[in-house]
């Protein structure tokens, strides 16, 4: 497995899910875990501390509400860690989003976006990171922002002139 993606609650999966899919569409190899900072505190300690000896190469972690998760992961381990603020019901995401952006100086998190885009953008930036030593990933990268170009080109005149 390249990529390890975990979530605070089975509740976070049709988010991140999103991230899984973006992963399948470049054929790259994850395994998904339920892991908390805040249920499971030992449990993560062990998986961040064994997942660079394991092969993971980047950690997805999506969390909502006091989303400590990805900056906890990024605590106990040197891998990259991008964190996915889980939307959540009461503030909309923006609890999520503020507790996993500011980060202290030297422990870093890359921060996505609100919710399922910000999934997506996290198996895709994953799925980058890994094409930095991967030429035949990068060229399927460059082929899927290619179609997204082309299929904004082509589309037709919002107003239909
Ligand atoms: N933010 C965290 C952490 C954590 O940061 O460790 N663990 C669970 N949670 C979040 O709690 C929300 C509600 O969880 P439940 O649906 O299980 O009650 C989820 O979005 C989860 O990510």
């Amino acid at each position: 497995m390249k990529v390890g993606i975990i979530m605070g609650s089975t509740s976070d999966w049709p988010t991140m899910q999103h991230a899984a899919s973006m992963l399948d569409h470049f054929g790259i190899a994850y395994e998904t875990k339920v892991v908390s900072a805040h249920r499971t505190p030992h449990l993560l300690a062990d998986y961040c501390g064994s997942a660079s000896a394991r092969g993971l190469k980047v950690i997805i972690a999506g969390a909502g509400g006091a989303a400590h998760l990805p900056g906890m992961a990024a605590a106990f381990t040197s891998l990259p860690v991008l964190g996915v603020p889980v939307q959540s019901k009461a503030l909309k995401g923006m609890d999520s989003l503020l507790s996993i952006v500011q980060m202290p100086k030297g422990v870093a998190v890359g921060t996505l976006a609100i919710g399922d885009p910000g999934a997506a953008n996290a198996g895709l930036l994953a799925a980058q990171i890994l094409a930095t030593s991967d030429d035949e990933l990068m060229g399927k990268i460059d082929e899927f922002r290619q179609k997204q170009t082309d299929t904004v080109l082509a589309s037709p005149d919002p107003a239909g002139h």
